[in-house]
This record gives C-alpha cells, structure tokens and sequence, in this order.
C-alpha cells in the first residue's frame, strides 16, 4: 500500500493572506486525517510564508498519523526537526528564496554532509527520506548516506505525463528498482495530482509514500466550489 501524506503549506498560503485563523489550519489537519489520509506533510521555509515554525510545533500533538517535515537542514531547521520529533524528516537542498522545490541532491557531492545530518536524526529516532532527481548515480550515493528512504522529485514526470509524454516514468521505475536493491525505502512527491497519480504509482515498484499539496489542495477548490456557490444562493433567497 502507497500511504497519502497531505502537504499542507496551501492552507497556511490562505490563512496567511488575511493575519487571522481562517482556514484553520490544526483543525484542516485533523480532518484531513479523519478523512483517511495517512500523513500530514509540511514544509517551512525560512521566510515563514506559509507554516510558521509554531504551526510546526503545535502541529505535533494533533498529528496522529505519520508526520513529514521537510526541508533545508540549516540550523534552525534541525533544531526544530529534533525538538519535534515528527516521524519523518525529508531532507531538500532548497535554497532560501526559492518559490518551490526545485532539485534533488547531489548525494554525490555532499555524501558526508547528509551522512553527519542524517546520523544526527536517526539517532534521534525520526526517520529520514532525502529529496533526489531520478538519476541512478544519485541513488548510488543516497545509499551511501545512510538514509532510510529516499523522495523521488517527480516534477519532470509530472510536467511531460501533461503533455502525454508516458516515457517519462521510465528513469523513475529504474530508479525504484535499484532503490529497492539497495534497501532504501521509495517515497515520492512534487506536482503529483488526480491525473497522474494512478499511472505513477502502477509504475513504481515499492512506492511506500507520497507528499501532495498543490495539486489536492486546488483539486479540493474546485471540487467544493459548486456545494459552496449553492449554500450562498440558499441563505440570498
Ligand atoms: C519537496 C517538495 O516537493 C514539496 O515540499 C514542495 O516543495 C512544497 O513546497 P511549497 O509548498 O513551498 O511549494
Ligand atoms: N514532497 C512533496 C510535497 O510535499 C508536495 O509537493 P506539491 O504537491 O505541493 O508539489
């Protein structure tokens, strides 16, 4: 089975926009989870444009299922991560102003800096998942690090299964399959949607997780919108 972790950061997107509480975003997550989705995921960026860190914080008590906390490792990151101690921490070398994910990492590269971090957490009892591209030599590499799983960003996927585009599943499954062989879990996410999930997920081997927001939170607007628009005209007889 393939669990559900709901990305949340829209929700605070919208709260964020007036300064109050509205939508509420502990009591979203609490339905979300009532609802049957298996995790909640959220990603706080240094600009707090969407989860503040408290949001991160008080989330933790109301997180019933698995709770993913993703993001740069940067020192008040990991302080947060292991102050918390949510079930997962997916680690993603975004950088500060960025508007979205935007890359893997180079496992390559920076084995023995994720090695450190990586350590740090796990003996803190959180496990970890790295943010990769679906490139065999990053999966070589993530590995090596001693991550318990990885996040394939299948933004690439996403954007060519739109323009019909099949093939571009292929360096995913592969990726899936020597994932598998070498012991890492297989977690996915980014621009995943009602429209591409089901050919994704058939297509990779293992698939444990996956992260979604953008896609579900606007897929959720557009799917209330009618019920919402027939309460008004209800109550403007
Ligand atoms: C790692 C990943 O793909 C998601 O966490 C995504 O980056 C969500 O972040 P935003 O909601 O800030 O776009
Ligand atoms: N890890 C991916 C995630 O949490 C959600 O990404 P998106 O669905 O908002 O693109």
């Amino acid at each position: 089975m393939t669990k559900l972790s709901v990305n949340i950061n829209k929700i605070a997107t919208l709260r964020n926009a007036r300064g109050g509480n509205v939508p509420n975003l502990l009591k979203m997550a609490e339905d979300i989870q009532k609802f049957g989705a298996q995790g909640i995921t959220i990603h706080p960026r240094p600009d707090e444009r969407h989860i503040r860190y408290q949001d991160a914080y008080d989330l933790k008590s109301i997180v019933t299922t698995e709770y993913n906390i993703e993001g740069n490792p940067m020192d008040n990151f990991t302080k947060m991560v292991l102050e918390i101690k949510p079930t997962q921490v997916t680690l993603v070398p975004d950088a500060v102003d960025a508007i979205t994910s935007n890359a893997g990492w180079d496992t390559v590269k920076h084995k023995d800096y994720l090695k450190e971090i990586i350590s740090e957490f796990k003996n803190n009892g959180i496990r970890t998942s790295i943010f990769v591209d679906p490139t065999l030599k990053m999966i070589e590499g993530a590995a090596e690090t001693g991550t318990d799983r990885i996040e394939l960003y299948t933004e690439e996927f996403a954007d060519q299964y739109a323009l019909g585009n099949k093939d571009a599943i292929k360096p995913y499954t592969e990726c899936a399959v020597l994932a598998s062989q070498l012991g890492l879990g297989i977690n996915a996410g980014h621009d995943l949607s009602l429209d591409n999930i089901q050919f994704f997920k058939e297509n990779i081997p293992n698939l444990l997780e996956v992260s979604i927001g953008h896609a579900l939170i606007s897929e959720a607007l557009y799917d209330g919108i009618e019920k919402v628009i027939a309460g008004y005209l209800q109550r403007l007889k």
